[in-house]
């Protein structure tokens, strides 16, 4: 859990004891004035409150613990800040279905105020006018289907990229890092499609995007504390993000000059950076936007289109190569339907069922965004509970996945528990165990977008080469270890061995 020291000194320990102090005095206060109804929670101490149930464990781990042992609904006092756990999918579809709008903010972190511009991108937004406006735009002219479709040719050529640079590689007979190779193809395919070239400072971008994701977690203690000004004063976090946000500046300052003097589309028209630029400069958005709030979008663009997709193809390989069987049993579709060719085109990719099953179970399992961050607007009801106004609302989407209750051993790797489901199940957002992309107003408008990009990758990877790990014996569970931060990637990068089995030419 992303809680930051702060360094130690004579004045930080007289500010640390008299802002417990402060804060004791104020726990109490809050105490007398408590709300009614409120959710069942744990044991909590003064002033943290109950932290210290966070401490030690991933948060949605902790929060799952807590949730076996009090319920689908939990209220948890987080230092000042109220928050409350949803791990049912009865309570999932009143917080995103009945309650939305009336759950449908953002809460608010310091990496969200620093690194989005003061929130006004999109996924960090408060849910109003302004919002709609953007999250239109970006859906327009990026997200939609028919876009998604035309930028084909960019994941074809990506692709083959990734696949001709793993064959090369793979004559050594030693492991790459498909971590780092996956990401690398993400992170272009996101620049080409929103930005209309990679970006030249992507390597530093990626670095700051990286530490961005592990610090917008929202478990800053400054977070946690919002009204205590001397540790927001003294929190190390806030200046390293000033740090990251004046580097940020200087890229995307740059990026929105190029598009300035000329139009950066792949297809020599416009990409959304252009898009946002015509439209600044056109006066004709109801809320008019500065060059800050363009910065915002393409942050988020690159943020959320990069990790979310290339961690979700990691997490894929990771499974297949711990469950033998089906690793056999996807790569025989996929070689079956390629049969002779030497490439996989995307029209190709439609027709792969069983591939497409391996990657809703991967969601399932690994979802990107194992916490759903919600605010409520209004005060709510939930299971019969009040939510009051201001609190925070944390879905947990990654224990639902795994949630006995819902799945035959869930804990198992095996796509074809979607064939023999009792009903139908998918991830649009209307089967509230299985919300990988959210659900309600704030659903991910980049499903389509993800799912191609973790696809057409996916099944190169399968079609091409045979893999194996750089050591004797199966993976443990340790190498399956989940990093920290506001989406889950794995902690240590995927290593394996690649062997050529349907050889790229050098054309293709
Ligand atoms: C496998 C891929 C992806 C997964 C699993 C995923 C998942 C999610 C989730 C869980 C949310 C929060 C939804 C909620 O609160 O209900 C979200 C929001 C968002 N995603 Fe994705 N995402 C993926 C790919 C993408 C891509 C490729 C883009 C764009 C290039 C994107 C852009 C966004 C944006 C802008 C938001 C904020 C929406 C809002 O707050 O209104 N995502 N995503």
């Amino acid at each position: 859990m992303a809680i930051e020291l702060i360094p130690f000194n004579f004045t930080t320990i007289l500010l640390i004891f008299s802002s417990f102090i402060f804060l004791l005095i104020k726990a109490r206060r809050s105490k007398q004035k408590s709300h009614q109804n409120l959710p069942p929670s744990p044991g909590k101490l003064p002033v943290i409150g109950h932290l210290h149930h966070l401490v030690g464990d991933l948060p949605h781990r902790a929060l799952q613990r807590l949730s076996k042992k009090h319920g689908a609904v939990v209220y948890l006092q987080l230092g000042e800040v109220p928050a409350v756990v949803i791990s049912s999918r009865e309570a999932a579809k009143e917080v995103l279905k009945v309650q939305d709008p009336g759950c449908a903010d953002r809460p608010q972190s310091i990496a969200g105020k620093i690194l989005w511009y003061d929130y006004t991108d999109i996924a960090f937004c408060a849910y109003n006018e302004y919002w709609r406006q953007m999250r239109k735009i970006c859906i327009v002219e990026l997200l939609s289907t028919k876009n998604v479709k035309s930028f084909a040719h960019i994941r074809q050529d990506e692709a083959s990229s990734l696949i001709r640079s793993l064959q090369s590689e793979s004559s050594s007979g030693h492991a790459v890092n498909l971590t780092e190779k996956i990401f690398t193809f993400t992170s272009s395919i996101t620049c080409r499609a929103a930005f209309g070239g990679v970006v030249t400072d992507r390597a530093v971008l990626i670095e700051m995007f990286k530490e961005a994701v592990a610090m917008a977690g929202g478990f800053e203690l400054a977070d946690l504390f919002p009204s205590w000004k001397p540790l927001h004063l003294f929190s190390w976090s806030k200046y390293k993000l000033q740090r990251m946000r004046a580097k940020l500046d200087a890229i995307l300052d740059r990026l929105v000059e190029e598009h300035k003097s000329k139009q950066s589309g792949e297809f020599g028209g416009e990409d959304i950076v252009d898009v946002l630029i015509r439209m600044q400069g056109s006066g004709e958005l109801k809320f008019p936007i500065t060059t800050d709030n363009i910065k915002a979008v393409i942050f988020d663009m690159f943020v959320a289109g990069t990790e979310t997709s290339s961690s979700t193809t990691v997490w894929a390989m990771s499974e297949l190569m711990r469950t033998p069987r089906v690793m056999q049993k996807v790569q025989a579709e996929v070689r079956e339907a390629l049969k002779g060719k030497t490439a996989v085109e995307e029209s190709d990719v439609e027709g792969m069922k069983y591939l497409k099953l391996v990657v809703k179970e991967t969601l399932r399992l690994h979802p990107p965004i194992p916490l759903l961050p919600r605010q409520s607007r209004e005060e709510c009801k939930v299971g019969g509970y009040s939510i009051p106004v201001k609190t925070r609302v944390m879905i947990n989407v990654w224990s639902m996945g795994r949630d006995p209750n819902y799945w035959d051993n869930p804990e198992i790797f095996c796509p074809e528990r979607f064939l023999n489901a009792p009903k139908e199940m998918d991830f649009v957002g209307n089967d509230f165990e299985f919300i990988p992309f959210g659900s309600g107003r704030r659903i991910c408008p980049g499903l389509n977008f993800g799912l191609a990009n973790v696809e057409l990758p996916l099944a190169k990877l399968l079609y091409h080469f045979d893999w194996k790990l750089p050591y004797q014996g199966t993976m443990s569970a340790s190498d399956m270890a989940e990093s920290d931060g506001i989406a889950v990637s794995r902690k240590t990068p995927l290593l394996l061995v690649p062997t050529v089995c349907n050889p790229v030419l050098a054309t293709s």
